[in-house]
Protein backbone atom coordinates (compact mmCIF):
# COMPACT_ATOMS: atom_id res chain seq x y z
CA UNK A 1 0.00 0.00 0.00
CA UNK A 2 1.37 3.93 -0.60
CA UNK A 3 0.76 6.72 1.75
CA UNK A 4 -2.84 7.24 0.39
CA UNK A 5 -4.28 3.39 1.27
CA UNK A 6 -2.75 3.60 4.86
CA UNK A 7 -4.12 7.25 5.90
CA UNK A 8 -7.72 6.27 3.87
CA UNK A 9 -7.71 3.18 6.32
CA UNK A 10 -6.46 5.58 9.23
CA UNK A 11 -9.40 7.65 8.62
CA UNK A 12 -11.72 4.51 8.38
CA UNK A 13 -10.62 3.19 11.62
CA UNK A 14 -10.62 6.49 13.42
CA UNK A 15 -13.94 6.84 12.20
CA UNK A 16 -15.37 3.08 13.58
CA UNK A 17 -13.10 4.59 16.64
CA UNK A 18 -15.72 7.22 17.29
CA UNK A 19 -18.83 5.99 15.99
CA UNK A 20 -19.14 3.03 17.34
CA UNK A 21 -17.07 4.06 20.32
CA UNK A 22 -14.19 0.80 19.69
CA UNK A 23 -10.79 0.43 21.63
CA UNK A 24 -8.47 1.55 19.36
CA UNK A 25 -6.49 -1.96 19.30
CA UNK A 26 -9.90 -3.61 18.70
CA UNK A 27 -11.13 -1.38 15.55
CA UNK A 28 -7.16 -2.17 13.93
CA UNK A 29 -7.75 -5.72 14.62
CA UNK A 30 -10.99 -5.91 12.74
CA UNK A 31 -9.39 -3.69 10.13
CA UNK A 32 -6.40 -6.26 9.79
CA UNK A 33 -9.07 -8.82 9.29
CA UNK A 34 -10.90 -7.83 6.46
CA UNK A 35 -8.23 -6.22 4.92
CA UNK A 36 -5.64 -9.72 4.75
CA UNK A 37 -3.95 -7.98 1.96
CA UNK A 38 -2.13 -5.81 3.80
CA UNK A 39 1.25 -6.67 4.82
CA UNK A 40 2.77 -5.93 8.30
CA UNK A 41 4.65 -2.74 6.94
CA UNK A 42 1.18 -1.68 5.96
CA UNK A 43 -0.30 -2.44 9.25
CA UNK A 44 2.28 -1.08 11.35
CA UNK A 45 1.58 2.28 9.22
CA UNK A 46 -1.68 2.32 9.68
CA UNK A 47 -2.02 1.79 13.57
CA UNK A 48 0.95 4.70 13.67
CA UNK A 49 -1.26 6.91 11.93
CA UNK A 50 -4.37 6.14 14.27
CA UNK A 51 -2.44 6.43 17.52
CA UNK A 52 -0.46 9.29 16.21
CA UNK A 53 -4.03 11.03 15.36
CA UNK A 54 -5.43 10.12 18.98
CA UNK A 55 -2.42 11.67 20.75
CA UNK A 56 -2.46 14.82 18.52
CA UNK A 57 -6.46 15.43 17.93
CA UNK A 58 -6.46 18.54 19.35
CA UNK A 59 -4.22 20.07 17.39
CA UNK A 60 -5.18 18.39 14.67
CA UNK A 61 -8.40 19.62 14.41
CA UNK A 62 -7.35 23.38 15.67
CA UNK A 63 -5.15 23.51 12.62
CA UNK A 64 -7.92 22.27 10.49
CA UNK A 65 -10.77 24.32 12.26
CA UNK A 66 -12.73 20.75 12.36
CA UNK A 67 -13.12 17.92 14.01
CA UNK A 68 -13.46 14.90 11.87
CA UNK A 69 -11.27 11.86 11.57
CA UNK A 70 -9.68 13.10 8.28
CA UNK A 71 -8.47 16.38 10.10
CA UNK A 72 -6.88 13.99 12.70
CA UNK A 73 -5.18 11.67 10.77
CA UNK A 74 -4.46 14.58 7.99
CA UNK A 75 -3.27 16.17 11.33
CA UNK A 76 -1.04 13.59 12.51
CA UNK A 77 1.19 13.26 9.36
CA UNK A 78 1.56 17.06 9.33
CA UNK A 79 2.56 17.48 12.69
CA UNK A 80 4.58 13.73 13.23
CA UNK A 81 5.35 12.45 9.66
CA UNK A 82 7.26 16.15 8.99
CA UNK A 83 4.58 16.30 5.92
CA UNK A 84 4.00 19.63 4.76
CA UNK A 85 0.80 19.97 3.17
CA UNK A 86 2.18 20.30 -0.16
CA UNK A 87 4.03 16.95 0.12
CA UNK A 88 0.93 15.39 1.38
CA UNK A 89 -0.61 16.22 -1.62
CA UNK A 90 2.26 15.55 -4.41
CA UNK A 91 1.71 12.04 -2.39
CA UNK A 92 -1.45 11.65 -2.86
CA UNK A 93 -2.22 12.56 -6.05
CA UNK A 94 -2.89 10.07 -8.87
CA UNK A 95 -3.23 7.67 -5.81
CA UNK A 96 -6.43 6.09 -6.59
CA UNK A 97 -7.11 4.42 -2.93
CA UNK A 98 -6.37 7.71 -1.45
CA UNK A 99 -8.80 9.94 0.10
CA UNK A 100 -9.44 13.52 -1.82
CA UNK A 101 -6.40 15.48 -1.89
CA UNK A 102 -6.02 18.53 0.18
CA UNK A 103 -8.68 21.05 -0.67
CA UNK A 104 -7.68 25.15 -1.12
CA UNK A 105 -9.89 25.82 2.00
CA UNK A 106 -7.91 23.14 3.89
CA UNK A 107 -4.54 24.36 2.88
CA UNK A 108 -5.85 27.68 3.54
CA UNK A 109 -7.23 26.85 7.37
CA UNK A 110 -3.35 24.89 7.89
CA UNK A 111 -1.50 28.19 6.86
CA UNK A 112 -4.44 30.69 8.65
CA UNK A 113 -4.39 28.52 12.36
CA UNK A 114 -0.91 28.80 14.08
CA UNK A 115 -0.47 26.26 16.98
CA UNK A 116 1.23 28.82 19.01
CA UNK A 117 -1.84 31.00 19.55
CA UNK A 118 -4.19 28.06 20.43
CA UNK A 119 -5.30 27.64 23.74
CA UNK A 120 -3.16 25.76 26.49
CA UNK A 121 -5.03 23.12 26.18
CA UNK A 122 -5.10 22.70 22.63
CA UNK A 123 -1.35 22.49 22.65
CA UNK A 124 -1.05 20.18 25.33
CA UNK A 125 -2.98 17.87 23.43
CA UNK A 126 -5.63 17.25 26.34
CA UNK A 127 -9.21 17.59 27.37
CA UNK A 128 -10.21 20.80 28.87
CA UNK A 129 -11.60 19.56 31.96
CA UNK A 130 -8.34 18.04 32.71
CA UNK A 131 -6.55 21.08 32.41
CA UNK A 132 -6.76 22.45 35.92
CA UNK A 133 -5.27 19.25 37.07
CA UNK A 134 -2.23 19.00 35.12
CA UNK A 135 -2.14 23.09 35.94
CA UNK A 136 -2.27 22.50 39.62
CA UNK A 137 -0.12 19.64 39.75
CA UNK A 138 2.96 20.88 37.46
CA UNK A 139 2.09 24.90 37.79
CA UNK A 140 3.62 26.61 34.58
CA UNK A 141 5.06 23.73 33.13
CA UNK A 142 1.99 21.63 32.17
CA UNK A 143 1.64 22.13 28.94
CA UNK A 144 5.31 20.91 28.23
CA UNK A 145 3.86 17.99 30.11
CA UNK A 146 0.50 17.54 28.16
CA UNK A 147 2.66 17.68 24.90
CA UNK A 148 5.50 15.08 26.11
CA UNK A 149 2.44 13.20 26.87
CA UNK A 150 1.63 13.48 23.09
CA UNK A 151 4.22 12.12 21.99
CA UNK A 152 5.27 8.60 20.76
CA UNK A 153 6.85 6.80 23.87
CA UNK A 154 10.30 4.76 23.89
CA UNK A 155 10.28 0.72 24.59
CA UNK A 156 11.15 0.03 27.54
CA UNK A 157 12.95 -2.93 29.07
CA UNK A 158 13.50 -4.15 32.56
CA UNK A 159 16.37 -6.80 32.87
CA UNK A 160 15.61 -9.35 34.84
CA UNK A 161 18.39 -9.65 37.59
CA UNK A 162 17.90 -13.06 38.73
CA UNK A 163 19.06 -14.13 35.34
CA UNK A 164 20.62 -11.94 33.41
CA UNK A 165 23.44 -8.88 33.88
CA UNK A 166 21.92 -5.70 31.91
CA UNK A 167 25.55 -5.74 29.54
CA UNK A 168 24.47 -9.47 28.92
CA UNK A 169 20.81 -8.46 27.44
CA UNK A 170 22.30 -5.24 25.88
CA UNK A 171 24.70 -7.45 23.68
CA UNK A 172 22.22 -9.83 22.83
CA UNK A 173 19.69 -7.01 21.63
CA UNK A 174 21.83 -5.48 19.53
CA UNK A 175 21.15 -3.83 16.44
CA UNK A 176 17.64 -2.66 18.05
CA UNK A 177 19.43 0.80 19.13
CA UNK A 178 19.10 -0.39 22.57
CA UNK A 179 20.73 1.61 25.42
CA UNK A 180 20.77 1.89 28.97
CA UNK A 181 18.16 3.62 30.89
CA UNK A 182 19.38 7.08 32.35
CA UNK A 183 17.48 6.07 36.00
CA UNK A 184 16.69 2.89 36.25
CA UNK A 185 20.11 0.94 36.76
CA UNK A 186 18.12 -2.44 35.39
CA UNK A 187 16.55 -0.57 32.69
CA UNK A 188 16.92 -0.90 28.67
CA UNK A 189 15.37 1.73 26.25
CA UNK A 190 14.53 1.05 22.20
CA UNK A 191 13.73 5.00 21.49
CA UNK A 192 10.36 5.68 19.70
CA UNK A 193 10.24 4.53 16.19
CA UNK A 194 9.47 7.62 13.66
CA UNK A 195 6.80 7.38 11.09
CA UNK A 196 6.08 4.10 9.61
CA UNK A 197 8.53 1.82 11.68
CA UNK A 198 7.72 -0.05 14.86
CA UNK A 199 8.93 -1.49 17.45
CA UNK A 200 10.65 -4.73 17.39
CA UNK A 201 8.80 -7.73 18.96
CA UNK A 202 11.06 -8.21 21.50
CA UNK A 203 8.35 -11.23 23.04
CA UNK A 204 9.41 -13.26 20.19
CA UNK A 205 13.53 -13.04 21.20
CA UNK A 206 15.24 -15.70 22.87
CA UNK A 207 16.24 -13.34 25.65
CA UNK A 208 12.33 -12.76 26.41
CA UNK A 209 11.82 -16.54 26.45
CA UNK A 210 14.91 -17.23 28.36
CA UNK A 211 13.09 -14.67 31.07
CA UNK A 212 16.28 -12.43 30.83
CA UNK A 213 13.74 -9.30 30.50
CA UNK A 214 9.98 -8.04 31.01
CA UNK A 215 8.43 -4.87 29.08
CA UNK A 216 8.28 -2.30 31.99
CA UNK A 217 8.25 1.38 31.95
CA UNK A 218 11.24 2.97 33.10
CA UNK A 219 9.22 5.36 35.69
CA UNK A 220 7.70 1.54 36.63
CA UNK A 221 11.07 -0.07 37.49
CA UNK A 222 11.84 3.06 39.63
CA UNK A 223 8.65 2.90 41.23
CA UNK A 224 9.49 -0.76 42.30
CA UNK A 225 12.59 0.31 43.58
CA UNK A 226 11.61 3.16 45.38
CA UNK A 227 8.85 0.82 46.99
CA UNK A 228 11.83 -0.10 49.23
CA UNK A 229 12.00 -3.84 48.75
CA UNK A 230 14.89 -5.65 50.53
CA UNK A 231 16.36 -9.80 50.48
CA UNK A 232 14.10 -10.94 53.05
CA UNK A 233 11.64 -9.28 54.08
CA UNK A 234 8.13 -9.60 54.04
CA UNK A 235 6.01 -7.85 51.35
CA UNK A 236 2.53 -7.35 50.19
CA UNK A 237 1.66 -6.11 46.88
CA UNK A 238 -1.97 -5.45 47.58
CA UNK A 239 -2.89 -4.66 43.94
CA UNK A 240 -0.61 -6.86 42.23
CA UNK A 241 -2.82 -7.66 38.88
CA UNK A 242 -0.57 -9.04 36.32
CA UNK A 243 3.02 -8.66 38.56
CA UNK A 244 4.66 -6.20 36.88
CA UNK A 245 6.03 -4.19 39.84
CA UNK A 246 5.81 -8.20 41.99
CA UNK A 247 8.54 -9.37 39.70
CA UNK A 248 10.29 -6.69 39.94
CA UNK A 249 10.01 -6.65 43.93
CA UNK A 250 11.26 -10.44 43.50
CA UNK A 251 14.66 -9.63 41.77
CA UNK A 252 15.05 -6.59 44.12
CA UNK A 253 15.12 -9.16 46.88
CA UNK A 254 17.49 -11.56 45.27
CA UNK A 255 14.55 -13.88 45.48
CA UNK A 256 14.76 -14.30 49.25
CA UNK A 257 11.93 -13.26 51.99
CA UNK A 258 8.19 -13.50 50.89
CA UNK A 259 5.66 -11.59 48.56
CA UNK A 260 2.61 -12.15 48.85
CA UNK A 261 0.74 -11.25 44.95
CA UNK A 262 -2.90 -10.45 45.81
CA UNK A 263 -5.28 -8.17 43.38
CA UNK A 264 -9.00 -8.49 43.92
CA UNK A 265 -10.37 -9.53 40.36
CA UNK A 266 -8.98 -12.94 40.65
CA UNK A 267 -8.63 -13.14 36.67
CA UNK A 268 -6.40 -10.16 36.43
CA UNK A 269 -3.81 -12.28 38.45
CA UNK A 270 -3.91 -15.00 35.35
CA UNK A 271 -1.03 -13.65 33.75
CA UNK A 272 1.42 -13.82 37.10
CA UNK A 273 1.83 -17.36 37.07
CA UNK A 274 3.53 -17.73 33.45
CA UNK A 275 5.11 -14.33 34.24
CA UNK A 276 7.13 -15.96 37.63
CA UNK A 277 7.96 -19.14 35.87
CA UNK A 278 9.48 -17.69 32.85
CA UNK A 279 11.37 -15.39 35.60
CA UNK A 280 12.57 -18.09 37.78
CA UNK A 281 10.85 -15.94 40.77
CA UNK A 282 10.67 -18.66 43.74
CA UNK A 283 9.33 -15.87 46.61
CA UNK A 284 5.71 -15.07 45.79
CA UNK A 285 2.69 -16.60 46.90
CA UNK A 286 -0.56 -15.54 44.91
CA UNK A 287 -3.15 -15.00 47.50
CA UNK A 288 -6.52 -14.29 45.23
CA UNK A 289 -8.97 -14.79 48.03
CA UNK A 290 -9.26 -11.32 50.59
CA UNK A 291 -9.86 -13.40 53.26
CA UNK A 292 -6.52 -15.51 52.92
CA UNK A 293 -4.81 -12.45 54.08
CA UNK A 294 -5.65 -12.18 57.76
CA UNK A 295 -2.93 -13.76 59.25
CA UNK A 296 -0.22 -11.12 57.39
CA UNK A 297 -2.51 -8.30 59.35
CA UNK A 298 0.74 -6.08 61.01
CA UNK A 299 2.99 -8.41 60.12
CA UNK A 300 4.50 -7.32 56.65
CA UNK A 301 7.75 -4.62 56.73
CA UNK A 302 6.45 -3.42 53.03
CA UNK A 303 2.25 -3.47 51.95
CA UNK A 304 2.97 -1.79 47.96
CA UNK A 305 -0.48 -0.35 47.26
CA UNK A 306 0.16 0.00 42.82
CA UNK A 307 -3.50 1.47 42.92
CA UNK A 308 -6.36 1.35 40.27
CA UNK A 309 -6.06 5.04 38.65
CA UNK A 310 -7.20 6.99 35.35
CA UNK A 311 -3.95 6.30 33.92
CA UNK A 312 -2.98 9.86 32.91
CA UNK A 313 0.27 9.13 32.87
CA UNK A 314 0.46 6.79 29.95
CA UNK A 315 -1.73 8.51 27.96
CA UNK A 316 1.39 7.95 25.34
CA UNK A 317 0.68 4.35 25.36
CA UNK A 318 -2.80 4.83 25.44
CA UNK A 319 -4.25 7.84 23.78
CA UNK A 320 -7.75 7.19 23.15
CA UNK A 321 -8.15 6.72 26.99
CA UNK A 322 -7.39 10.97 27.30
CA UNK A 323 -10.74 11.10 25.42
CA UNK A 324 -13.01 8.92 27.00
CA UNK A 325 -12.00 9.52 30.79
CA UNK A 326 -15.20 11.28 32.76
CA UNK A 327 -14.99 13.56 35.99
CA UNK A 328 -17.53 10.73 36.96
CA UNK A 329 -14.55 7.66 36.26
CA UNK A 330 -11.99 10.29 38.28
CA UNK A 331 -14.47 10.75 41.49
CA UNK A 332 -15.12 6.59 41.30
CA UNK A 333 -11.10 5.96 41.33
CA UNK A 334 -10.28 8.54 44.46
CA UNK A 335 -12.66 6.70 46.33
CA UNK A 336 -11.15 3.12 45.29
CA UNK A 337 -8.11 4.57 46.16
CA UNK A 338 -9.15 6.05 49.46
CA UNK A 339 -10.77 2.83 50.42
CA UNK A 340 -7.77 0.55 49.17
CA UNK A 341 -5.63 2.59 51.60
CA UNK A 342 -6.84 2.05 54.27
CA UNK A 343 -7.71 -1.51 53.86
CA UNK A 344 -3.97 -2.03 52.81
CA UNK A 345 -2.52 -0.58 55.04
CA UNK A 346 -3.63 -2.83 58.21
CA UNK A 347 -0.78 -5.50 57.23
CA UNK A 348 1.60 -2.96 57.54
CA UNK A 349 3.80 -3.86 60.85
CA UNK A 350 4.68 -1.14 63.36
CA UNK A 351 7.99 0.14 61.98
CA UNK A 352 6.93 -1.15 58.43
CA UNK A 353 6.26 1.12 54.80
CA UNK A 354 3.30 1.39 53.26
CA UNK A 355 4.04 2.36 49.51
CA UNK A 356 1.51 4.55 47.29
CA UNK A 357 1.78 4.29 43.58
CA UNK A 358 -0.06 5.65 40.57
CA UNK A 359 0.44 6.40 37.30
CA UNK A 360 -1.77 9.39 37.54
CA UNK A 361 -0.54 12.91 36.73
CA UNK A 362 -3.33 14.32 38.71
CA UNK A 363 -3.15 15.78 42.43
CA UNK A 364 -6.57 14.27 43.29
CA UNK A 365 -4.89 10.62 43.03
CA UNK A 366 -1.71 11.16 44.04
CA UNK A 367 -0.96 13.50 47.18
CA UNK A 368 -4.51 14.89 47.79
CA UNK A 369 -5.43 10.90 48.60
CA UNK A 370 -2.00 10.92 50.93
CA UNK A 371 -2.68 13.67 52.65
CA UNK A 372 -6.40 12.53 53.54
CA UNK A 373 -5.00 9.07 54.84
CA UNK A 374 -2.69 11.01 56.67
CA UNK A 375 -5.15 12.88 58.86
CA UNK A 376 -7.30 9.90 59.44
CA UNK A 377 -3.80 7.65 60.20
CA UNK A 378 -1.64 9.00 62.76
CA UNK A 379 0.34 6.41 62.97
CA UNK A 380 1.68 6.68 59.38
CA UNK A 381 4.21 9.25 58.42
CA UNK A 382 5.92 10.44 55.23
CA UNK A 383 9.53 9.55 54.62
CA UNK A 384 12.02 11.93 53.65
CA UNK A 385 11.32 11.48 49.95
CA UNK A 386 14.42 13.42 48.65
CA UNK A 387 16.80 11.04 50.67
CA UNK A 388 14.96 8.40 49.32
CA UNK A 389 15.43 8.92 46.14
CA UNK A 390 18.96 9.75 46.41
CA UNK A 391 20.05 6.79 48.46
CA UNK A 392 18.29 4.67 45.65
CA UNK A 393 19.39 6.53 42.51
CA UNK A 394 22.44 8.33 43.76
CA UNK A 395 23.02 11.56 41.66
CA UNK A 396 19.94 11.25 39.96
CA UNK A 397 17.73 13.70 42.04
CA UNK A 398 17.77 16.35 39.42
CA UNK A 399 15.23 13.57 36.78
CA UNK A 400 12.56 13.73 39.11
CA UNK A 401 10.30 16.12 40.97
CA UNK A 402 10.69 15.43 44.78
CA UNK A 403 9.04 17.35 47.43
CA UNK A 404 10.39 15.65 50.71
CA UNK A 405 7.22 15.22 52.33
CA UNK A 406 4.64 14.93 49.81
CA UNK A 407 6.36 12.72 47.72
CA UNK A 408 8.16 11.95 44.34
CA UNK A 409 6.63 12.47 40.62
CA UNK A 410 7.92 11.21 37.52
CA UNK A 411 6.69 12.45 34.39
CA UNK A 412 7.39 12.04 30.04
CA UNK A 413 8.46 15.66 30.24
CA UNK A 414 10.74 15.70 33.61
CA UNK A 415 12.01 12.54 34.07
CA UNK A 416 11.63 10.60 30.12
CA UNK A 417 9.47 8.03 31.65
CA UNK A 418 5.63 7.70 31.92
CA UNK A 419 3.89 9.78 34.57
CA UNK A 420 4.05 7.94 37.96
CA UNK A 421 3.50 9.25 42.12
CA UNK A 422 5.10 7.54 44.73
CA UNK A 423 4.68 8.00 48.40
CA UNK A 424 6.65 6.23 50.72
CA UNK A 425 4.86 5.77 54.18
CA UNK A 426 6.20 4.98 57.59
CA UNK A 427 4.06 3.35 60.60
CA UNK A 428 5.02 4.36 63.71
CA UNK A 429 6.94 1.47 65.44
C1 LIG B 1 -2.45 -0.34 38.47
S1 LIG B 1 -3.19 -1.90 38.47
C2 LIG B 1 -1.90 -2.94 39.09
C3 LIG B 1 -0.74 -3.15 38.15
C4 LIG B 1 0.28 -4.14 38.66
N1 LIG B 1 0.71 -3.87 40.02
C5 LIG B 1 1.51 -4.17 37.78
O1 LIG B 1 2.55 -3.58 38.10
O2 LIG B 1 1.44 -4.85 36.75
C6 LIG B 1 -4.27 -1.82 39.82
C7 LIG B 1 -4.90 -3.13 40.26
O3 LIG B 1 -5.65 -2.89 41.45
C8 LIG B 1 -6.65 -3.87 41.51
N2 LIG B 1 -7.67 -3.47 42.51
C9 LIG B 1 -8.71 -2.63 42.38
N3 LIG B 1 -9.39 -2.54 43.54
C10 LIG B 1 -8.75 -3.33 44.44
C11 LIG B 1 -8.97 -3.67 45.82
N4 LIG B 1 -9.99 -3.15 46.51
N5 LIG B 1 -8.12 -4.53 46.41
C12 LIG B 1 -7.09 -5.06 45.71
N6 LIG B 1 -6.83 -4.79 44.40
C13 LIG B 1 -7.65 -3.93 43.79
C14 LIG B 1 -7.17 -3.91 40.09
O4 LIG B 1 -7.84 -5.14 39.83
C15 LIG B 1 -5.87 -3.75 39.28
O5 LIG B 1 -5.38 -5.00 38.86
Amino acid sequence: MRLGGRLAAAIEVLEDIRTRHRPTADALRDWGVSHRFAGAGDRAAVGNIVYDALRRKRSAEYLFGSDTPRAAAFGALLLEWDESPQSLNEALSGDKFAPPLLSEDEIEALSANRLDDAPDAVRADVPDWCAPFLEAQFGAGWVAEGQALSARPPLDLRVNTLKAGRDKVLRELSGMHAAPTAISPNGIRIPPIRGSGRHPNVQAEPAFRKGWLEVQDEGSQIAAILAGAEPGIQVLDYCAGAGGKTLALSAGMENRGQIFAHDSEKQRLAPIFDRLRRADVRNVQVVSRAEDLAPLERKMDLVLVDAPCTGSGTWRRRPDAKWRLTDRQLDVRMAEQEKILVEASRFVRPGGRLTYVTCSMFPQENVERIDAFLVANSDFMPVDHARLFESRFEGKSGSARIDAVKGISLTPAYSGTDGFYVAVLSRAA
